[in-house]
This record gives structure tokens, sequence and C-alpha cells, in this order.
């Protein structure tokens, strides 16, 4: 038999199940994958394999994750899905940005209605950037009174908009994940997962593809060629830069710096162009070797700023995921590492008087020297080289 390969015929999605402990995240994850495996889109997967996770490592190489990631596809749509088997996985991997969701499915349960873990999940998907939210009311099997209902649906809807979410007007999809994944050829059943299916669909618009996204690259490398001039190395984050256009050069440095990008090359070859994902090597119009270094950007002119200070969401690694033994507090100066360099800065915590090995706090960070940033980079705490946390850009605030 031919091997199974990634046909890519469909809009790629990535979405996740978040919300309190117990209201039926991972069965939802599962009624889904029986009710499409049901109709030929996915791969049935039994709650004990879903519940148990794979571990990822996240970005920074050093945070393992507990997460189940699982695929499976509507007629227009093919997603991936990952559900956290714990609370603490969750934050994590929100956090260190290890599966960056294009939407989310909050599950509330209808017998609980909305608890505190439910508004924690989406307060930290509102500062991370998870961009659209789906309600599945789920456990409705367990009330049998409508009035209930309405009012953990409003309940429900008010938390979002609290979080800057449009309440009003996101679907909420009711139903009970629990029979659906029990019988998932049963119409009856199954009818709430295909309605969350279209929910999906239709409030989740498709991402935006990196490469329609105006030009970055984090410089890795610099070397001068003789005869020719200079060139930055690197990995294409997102855009693409074409030959002859103007490119500037951002971070380190307290004005960005224009020039022109006059070759681009991957492996020893010309092209007339870079695209998101390629590895290439920009030749720049005037740019002598010492004027560029590692840790700066190249990018769009206008489209990315240099900045110091900012708030952001951090994790502090835990003892035994190799982190610090001690709690940190306000005045705490490690080194930020951002795409490729490492930068000092001083936190300060936000809301808390220390922050103890395996804890999330929010901290307001002002770094030694401007470094290229938007909301929701993302960053690794280190201290002498190794990573000690992770953490996201909240707000930039100079
Ligand atoms: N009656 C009923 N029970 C359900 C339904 N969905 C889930 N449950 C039950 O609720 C309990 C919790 O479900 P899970 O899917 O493990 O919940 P979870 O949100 O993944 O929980 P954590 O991963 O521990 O946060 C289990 O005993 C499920 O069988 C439902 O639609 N109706
Ligand atoms: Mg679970």
């Amino acid at each position: 038999m031919a091997k199974e390969t990634f046909q890519r015929t469909k809009p790629h999605v990535n979405v996740g199940t978040i919300g309190h402990i117990d209201h039926g995240k991972t069965t939802t994850t599962g009624a889904i994958l029986a009710v499409q495996a049901a109709k030929g889109l996915a791969k049935a997967k039994g709650y004990a394999d879903i519940a148990k996770g794979g571990t990822v490592r996240d970005s920074t190489k050093t945070v393992t994750i507990a997460v189940a990631h699982v695929e499976y596809e509507t007629e227009s749509r093919h997603y991936a899905h990952i559900d956290c088997p714990g609370h603490a996985d969750f934050v994590k991997n929100m956090i260190t940005g290890a599966a960056q969701m294009d939407g989310a499915i909050l599950v509330v349960s209808a017998a609980d209605g909305p608890m505190p873990q439910t508004k924690e999940h989406v307060l930290l998907a509102r500062q991370v950037g998870v961009p659209y939210i789906v309600i599945f009311l789920n456990k409705c099997d367990l009330v049998d009174d409508e009035e209930l209902l309405e009012l953990v649906e409003l309940e429900a809807r008010e938390l979002l908009s609290k979080y800057g979410f449009p309440g009003d007007d996101v679907p909420v999809v009711r139903g009970s994940a629990l029979p659906a994944y029990n019988d998932p050829a049963d119409p009856e059943k199954s009818k709430c997962i295909s309605e969350l299916m279209d929910a999906l669909d239709s409030a989740i618009p498709e991402p935006v593809r990196e490469d329609d996204k105006p030009f970055l690259m984090a410089i890795e490398d610099v070397f001068s060629i003789e005869g020719r001039g200079t060139v930055a190395t690197g990995r294409i984050e997102r855009g693409v830069v074409k030959v002859g256009e103007e490119v500037a050069i951002v971070g380190l440095c307290d004005t960005p710096v224009k020039t022109t990008c006059t070759g681009v090359e991957m492996f020893r070859k010309e092209m007339g162009e870079g695209r998101a994902g390629d590895n290439v090597g920009c030749l720049l119009r005037g740019v002598k070797r010492e004027d560029i270094q590692r840790g700066q950007c190249l990018a769009k002119p206008g489209s990315i700023t240099p900045h110091t200070k900012f708030e952001a969401e951090v994790y502090c690694l835990s003892k035994e995921e190799g982190g610090r033994h001690t709690p940190f507090f306000s005045g705490y100066r490690p080194q930020f590492y951002f795409r490729t360099t490492d930068v000092t800065g001083t936190a300060n915590l936000i809301d808390a008087e220390m922050c103890m090995p395996g804890d999330n706090v929010k901290v307001e960070v002002e770094l030694h020297k401007p470094i290229a940033m938007d909301d929701g980079v993302r960053f690794a705490i280190r201290e002498g080289g190794r990573t000690v946390g992770s953490g996201v850009v909240t707000k930039i605030l100079s």
C-alpha cells in the first residue's frame, strides 16, 4: 500500500478546547473525532488515548507540555485541535505558544455554569491573542430547565464580553458530548457536534497566511562578501522580500535604518524573492559589516518598531523542568531571549508579591536595549544562557 501523505486540499485552521476542569473538554474532543469519523472525516480516538496526551516541547526547547494533538476535517476545512490534560499544562501551553490557536472552543458545563478556570482561560486567551471563541454549552442532558440553560448561556456571553470578545455575537452551541461520543452515528445525539463544526467553520475566519503578512526576518548571522557587500542571513518569519525592495534594520538601536535588499540567496543560489519559511541571505546596499548584527531584524519599513517597555504573561519553569530553585521578586534582572538574541532587562511583578518556580505571573519589563517587537511575540527568560521561563508580550508600553 502506498504511504499516506498529507494532502493539502483544504484550508488549515488550528483550534483547541479550553474551559474549567471536568466541564468536558476531552469528551468533546473525543465526540468531535467520533462524529467526524462516522462521516469519513477523521480517525476516531478513545477518551483514554486523548486524555493521556503526548508530550511536546515548546519553542524554547525546554518546557515539556502534555498535550493531545488530534486532527479532523469538515467539508470545507482541515483542523488541528489540541486538548490539554490539565490546567497547568493548558496555562503553560498558552504562554509558551506550544500550540497557537486561530480559535478556541470554550467548553462550559450547563450544569455548573462558568467557573474560575473558565474565566482564567478566557482571560489568557485574550492575553495571548487567541482571536476567536465559540462556546460549547456541554452536559445539557443534565439540565432539563430551559431557563437555567438561558441563564448559563447569558453568563458565558457576559464573561466573554468582559474580556474583550464579542460576547453577544459568538455562537453558542448547546449539546451533550458524552452521548455523542458513545453513539456518534445517531443523528439525534451527534447533531450538537455537527452544529459545533458549522460554528467553527463560520465563526473562525481563515487565518491570514504568513506569506501575506509584512516581511520579517530575524538576523542570525552577518557576512561580508568581497566586492559585493554585506549579507544578513536568517529564516524568514513572515511575508516576502523581493530583490530591489526597501527594508529596515530594526532593533538594538533607537531608530530603524533603511536600506535596499539587492539580492536574495538560498543555498548559494540567487532567487528573485524569499518567502516565509525560507532560510536566506539578503544582500544589503551600503551597509557595512559592523553596522548590522545578530538579534536585529530585517523588516518591511514601518511594519514593526523597536521597544524597551512592555507587559507580559510569563511562566517560570519549575525546579524539575530545569528552572530556578527559588522565587523571584520585583527587580529581577535576567536575560530576555527574543528570536535570536539575549537582552538584559528588569522585571517587576504586577498583582503578585513573588513568582515561585512553576507559577505564572504578569510582569512589566524594561529592556536595556530596544528590540523589534509586536504584541504576542514570545520570548524565553534566561539566566547565564539557561532557560528558566517563557513569556509572551501582552502590551507594548514604550
Ligand atoms: N452527563 C454528561 N457527562 C459528561 C458530558 N461530557 C462529559 N461528561 C463527563 O464529565 C466528566 C469530565 O469530562 P472530561 O471530558 O474529562 O472533562 P475535561 O474538561 O476534559 O476535564 P479536565 O481535562 O480534567 O480538565 C467525565 O466524567 C465525563 O464523562 C455530557 O455531555 N453529559
Ligand atoms: Mg481533559
